[in-house]
C-alpha cells in the first residue's frame, strides 16, 4: 500500500507550519515534507516529528532566493560554493531529522547562460551532492518540474532530462522524483511511464491537473494510479503536495481507503 506523505508547505496552510505536524498527523499521515526547513531551528523540527509520531520523508536543498524567484541554484556556474554550502546546511538538517532522501532543484537557466555551460554545471554539482550523501546512506532525488505553467526555463523539465542526469553520473544515490502534477502536463502517460520509471523513482508526489488541487477537481484518474502505484511495488513514500482548493480537511477524501 502507497505510504502518504503531508507536504506541509501546501497542505495545512490553515494554521502556522509548527502546528501543521499535529494537524497531519491527526488526519493520518505517517510522513512530512515540505520545501525547506531552513527558518526553523532542527531541534525544534525534529522534536515537533517525535511527537507526533511522524517521518521526514524529504525536502530540497537550499534553492537560491526563493522570494526573489530562484529555483535552484544548481545550473548556475556563479554559485557553486553557495550550491557546496547548502549541501553541507541541508545534510546537518537531514541528520537530526532523520530524512533520508533530499531534493536538488536544478534551477531556472537566465537567457544569458548557454544550455551547455548550465547542463555541465548541473551535473557537477549533482555529482557532488549525491557523492556527500552517498556516505551517510541518502538518496538524491531530482524532481523534473513543468516548464510549460509553473517553471518556465527550468533546466530539468522532463523525466528523460533527469534520467539522463542519473545514466551521465551511474550515480546508485540518485533517483527521479516523479510529481504527478508535472508530468501530466509535459508528458501524460503516467501509469506506464510510471512502470517504465520504477526503478529509478525515488519519490512521487501529486496533484491533480489543471489547477494543481487535490485530486478529483482535474483530469487524472487518481483511484487507477494509486492502484497501478501499489500493484507496481513501489517502496517509497507518495508526497500530497497539492492546493487545497476548500479547508484541507475536506480535500482529503482521496486518502479514504488508504489511510
Ligand atoms: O514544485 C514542486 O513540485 C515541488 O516538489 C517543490 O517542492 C520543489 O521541489
Ligand atoms: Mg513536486
Amino acid at each position: 500500500m502507497p505510504r502518504f506523505a503531508a507536504n506541509l508547505s501546501m497542505l495545512f496552510t490553515e494554521v502556522d507550519f509548527t502546528e501543521r505536524f499535529a494537524r497531519a498527523r491527526a488526519a493520518g499521515f505517517e510522513g512530512v515534507e515540505y520545501l525547506f526547513p531552513y527558518a526553523y531551528p532542527s531541534d525544534l523540527l525534529a522534536r515537533l516529528l517525535n511527537d507526533n509520531n511522524l517521518t521526514q520523508v524529504l525536502f530540497n536543498l537550499p534553492p537560491g532566493d526563493w522570494d526573489a524567484g530562484e529555483r535552484g541554484i544548481a545550473c548556475l556556474p556563479d554559485r557553486v560554493e553557495e550550491f557546496r554550502a547548502g549541501v553541507d546546511q541541508a545534510l546537518d538538517y537531514a541528520r537530526a531529522l532523520g530524512c533520508r532522501q533530499l531534493n536538488c532543484l536544478a534551477g531556472l537557466r537566465p537567457a544569458t547562460l548557454d544550455e551547455d555551460t548550465a547542463w555541465q554545471t548541473l551535473v557537477a554539482n549533482v555529482d557532488y551532492a549525491a557523492e556527500r550523501l552517498a556516505a551517510e546512506g541518502i538518496t538524491l532525488c531530482l524532481e523534473a518540474i513543468n516548464s510549460r505553467v509553473d517553471m518556465p526555463g527550468f533546466v530539468l523539465d522532463t523525466s528523460g532530462k533527469v534520467m539522463s542526469v542519473i545514466e551521465e553520473l551511474d550515480g546508485s544515490n540518485i533517483r527521479l522524483q516523479y510529481d504527478l502534477y508535472h508530468m501530466q502536463i509535459m508528458e501524460g502517460d503516467l501509469i506506464r511511464s510510471l512502470e517504465c520509471l520504477l526503478p529509478w523513482i525515488g519519490h512521487i508526489q501529486f496533484a491533480d491537473n489543471p489547477g494543481r488541487h487535490e485530486p478529483g477537481t482535474g483530469e487524472i484518474n487518481f483511484s487507477n494510479v494509486f492502484a497501478a502505484i501499489d500493484g507496481m511495488g513501489y517502496e517509497g513514500w507518495v508526497g500530497a503536495e497539492y492546493r487545497p482548493s476548500a479547508e484541507t480537511s475536506d480535500t482529503l477524501g482521496w486518502f479514504d481507503g488508504w489511510s
